[in-house]
């Protein structure tokens, strides 16, 4: 109820700023996200390629947007290595990302970005 009426986060009242800006200039705490997000992606991802990997049929390119570290990406490129991948992120997150073969890594903001891709994937975002 409180989020709603004051129409901000618990993070933003105590930390003056959302979780996203926080962490361009407190990288320890980026990096503790990055890493628990890859750790959910090394249990989903797996599942939907598993259950549902015709939704990659034909696809030649594709953005994961706000893709953290690329964990997602490094994944699904070993498996359709023909889909040409981007890595999207802000600039804090994408300068520390693992370089992986197949998955480029672009920096900037979601919300003032176009992509000229064929599919765009985006596995949890939050505003926080
Ligand atoms: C909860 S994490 C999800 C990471 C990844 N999609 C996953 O599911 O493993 C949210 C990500 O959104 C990124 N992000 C936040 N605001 C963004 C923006 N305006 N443009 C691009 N990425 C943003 C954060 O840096 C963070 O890596």
């Amino acid at each position: 109820d409180r989020v709603l009426v004051n129409r901000n986060s618990s993070f933003k009242k105590v930390y003056g700023e959302d979780v996203w800006r926080y962490d361009a200039s407190n990288l320890d705490h980026s990096n503790l996200i990055n890493d628990a997000m890859s750790c959910d992606a090394r249990v989903v991802v797996p599942v939907i390629i598993k259950g549902c990997s015709e939704l990659f049929d034909g696809v030649k390119s594709m953005v994961d947007v706000d893709g953290g570290n690329g964990t997602t990406l490094n994944i699904l490129v070993k498996v359709f290595s023909e889909i040409l991948d981007i890595n999207f992120d802000l600039a804090h997150v994408i300068d520390v990302a693992p370089k992986c073969d197949g998955v480029e890594h672009v920096a900037g903001n979601m919300f003032t970005s176009v992509f000229k891709v064929a599919v765009v994937f985006l596995k949890v975002y939050c505003y926080v």
